[in-house]
C-alpha cells in the first residue's frame, strides 16, 4: 500500500508549544485504514549516508530527496573513533543533487578544525560530541550561530545529559547515541532511551527549543521502544533502511511498513 509514500514529502509542519508537529504521522486503525487524522508529533527520518550504496549514489539520493527531511553525514577522524568515513567533500557532492538540509555528525577529537570547513560549506546542522567540547562549547556554538547555522551536541551512550547542562539552552539539536559511535550494524543500547525521555521532559518544563535525535540501530527490532521514548528525528542506517533491499524504493517501503507495524502509526 502506497499511503502517499511515493508522493513528495509533506511540508506543512508547524510549531506547537515548541515541538514541531505535522500531519505526517497519523494513527492507524486495526484494519489498516486511516481514520484518525489528529495532528501528532512529527517524526523525521534522516538517512545515515555512510551506510548507503555508493555504486547507487545518484539513484538513492534522487529517490530519498522526495521522502526524507534531511541527510545525516558521519565525519570521523580515525582518532575519536577507530574508523574514517565521510568528509566535507562528500557534502559538496550531495549538494549537487539535493537541496535538503544536511547534518554533520563530527566524531573527531578536534571539532574546531572541522567546524569552519562545515561553515564554509553552509552545512545546515553542525553536531559535535559533548565529550570533546570541554573549554570549547560556547565558542564553537557561537561560531556556528554567527554563521546562521544550527548547532547540535551528541552524547555517547555513557555520557549523562547533565554534561551539557551549562549550554543546553543554546543548542538546536541533541543527539543521543544508541550505539557506540563509529560503525554501522552494532547492538542497540536500550538504557540510552531514558535520556531521550528525560530530554523531552526537560524541554517541556524549561521551554527549551532543541530537537531530539536518536542515532544507531533503529530498525524493525527497535522502532517500538524508540517510539515510546519519543525522539523527533530517527537516523536510519544499514539496519533500518539501506540494508533491507538493493532497491532503495523497496527498502523505503519495507522501512515504512516496519515502522507502522511496530508503532501503529502511519507514515504518509
Ligand atoms: O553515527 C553513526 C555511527 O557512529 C551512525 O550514524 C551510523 O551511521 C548508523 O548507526 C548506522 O546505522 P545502523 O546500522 O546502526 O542502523
Amino acid at each position: 500500500m502506497c499511503r502517499g509514500r511515493k508522493c513528495k514529502r509533506n511540508n506543512t509542519s508547524e510549531l506547537v508549544d515548541g515541538v514541531t508537529t505535522s500531519p505526517t504521522i497519523i494513527s492507524k486503525e486495526n484494519n489498516g485504514f486511516v481514520e484518525d487524522k489528529q495532528i501528532m508529533r512529527k517524526v523525521e527520518f534522516s538517512p545515515s549516508l555512510m551506510t548507503m550504496d555508493l555504486d547507487k549514489f545518484k539513484e538513492q539520493i534522487t529517490f530519498l530527496n522526495n521522502h526524507v527531511d534531511s541527510y545525516h553525514i558521519d565525519i570521523m577522524d580515525g582518532h575519536y573513533v577507530p574508523n574514517i568515513t565521510l568528509s566535507p567533500w562528500f557534502i559538496e557532492e550531495v549538494r549537487k543533487i539535493s537541496d535538503l538540509p544536511m547534518s554533520a555528525h563530527l566524531m573527531v577529537t578536534d571539532p574546531s578544525f572541522w567546524v569552519q570547513q562545515l561553515i564554509d560549506l553552509k552545512c545546515e546542522w553542525i553536531c559535535m560530541h559533548a565529550e570533546v567540547l570541554d573549554g570549547l562549547a560556547f565558542r564553537l556554538i557561537d561560531q556556528i550561530h554567527d554563521a546562521g547555522l544550527k548547532a547540535g551536541v551528541v552524547l555517547n551512550p555513557e555520557t549523562p545529559i547533565e554534561t551539557i547542562f551549562p549550554y543546553i539552552e543554546l543548542v538546536d539539536k541533541i543527539t543521543i547515541m544508541t550505539v557506540d559511535p563509529g560503525f554501522a550494524g552494532q547492538r542497540f543500547i536500550e538504557s540510552t532511551l531514558d535520556k531521550i525521555v528525560a530530554l523531552r521532559e526537560l524541554r517541556e518544563e524549561k521551554g527549551y527549543q532543541y530537537v531530539i535525535e536518536m542515532d544507531g540501530s533503529s530498525s524493525r527490532k527497535t522502532f517500538k521502544r524508540i517510539d515510546e521514548a519519543g525522539p523527533d528525528i530517527y537516523i536510519v542506517g544499514r539496519s533500518g533502511l539501506f540494508g533491507l533491499d538493493e532497491d532503495i524504493e523497496k527498502s523505503w517501503e519495507i522501512m515504512c511498513n516496519d515502522y507502522e507495524d511496530m508503532t501503529g502509526k502511519v507514515i504518509s
